[in-house]
């Protein structure tokens, strides 16, 4: 079964230590009550970066240019338990945006200090491999989930860009 394919965007403002990543509360589907990044299933024809576009307007209320995404990783998870949830999320970063996070039916959006991001509420896979990305590594990663579908148990990355 193919992996399916999804995207997430990585949401930033300011620099150096004040530099701050838009996360959120996710109320609804898999991963439920996790701090995640907006991001969701693409769409029948519709291109990574078009999904990424459409799903933050969709879950933060943000305007995004899709000129203005950064493709910074791809991560295919996989769940040897359950294949049938095995996903490819390609994962872009944006700088530039307008308007102002906005609470939606799926996430209440809050900006983070990327000093100081809430690991303990997020997917536990995160801690590998969006340090990398913040750091400026581009890479293809995949990434597999045990048994408890949280626990990685293997990671492997394919760096195309060292930061
Ligand atoms: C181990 O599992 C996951 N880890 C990480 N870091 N991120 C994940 C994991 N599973 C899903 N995601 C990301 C991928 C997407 O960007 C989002 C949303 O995916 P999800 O499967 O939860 O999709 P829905 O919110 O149900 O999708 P729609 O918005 O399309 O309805 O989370």
């Amino acid at each position: 079964m193919a992996a399916k394919r999804t995207s997430l965007c990585l949401i930033s403002r300011g620099d150096g230590e004040s530099a701050e990543l838009l996360l959120g509360l996710k109320k609804t589907g898999f991963g439920k009550g996790r701090i995640v990044g907006p991001g969701g299933h693409l769409e029948p024809g519709e291109s990574a970066a078009q999904c990424c576009v459409r799903e933050v307007v969709e879950e933060v209320g943000l305007e995004i240019e899709e000129g203005d995404l950064v493709r910074a990783c791809g991560v295919l998870f996989r769940f040897p338990t359950r294949p049938e949830w095995d996903l490819h999320v390609a994962v872009f970063q944006a700088r530039r945006f307008q308007g102002e996070p906005a609470e939606s039916d799926e996430l209440a959006p809050a900006w983070y200090p990327i000093a100081d991001l809430p690991w303990h509420g997020m997917w536990p896979d995160e801690r590998l491999w969006l340090p990398r990305v913040l750091a400026g590594e581009v890479f293809e990663a995949e990434i597999t989930i045990g048994a408890d579908e949280e626990t990685v148990t293997n990671a492997v990355f394919h760096v195309e860009h060292d930061a």
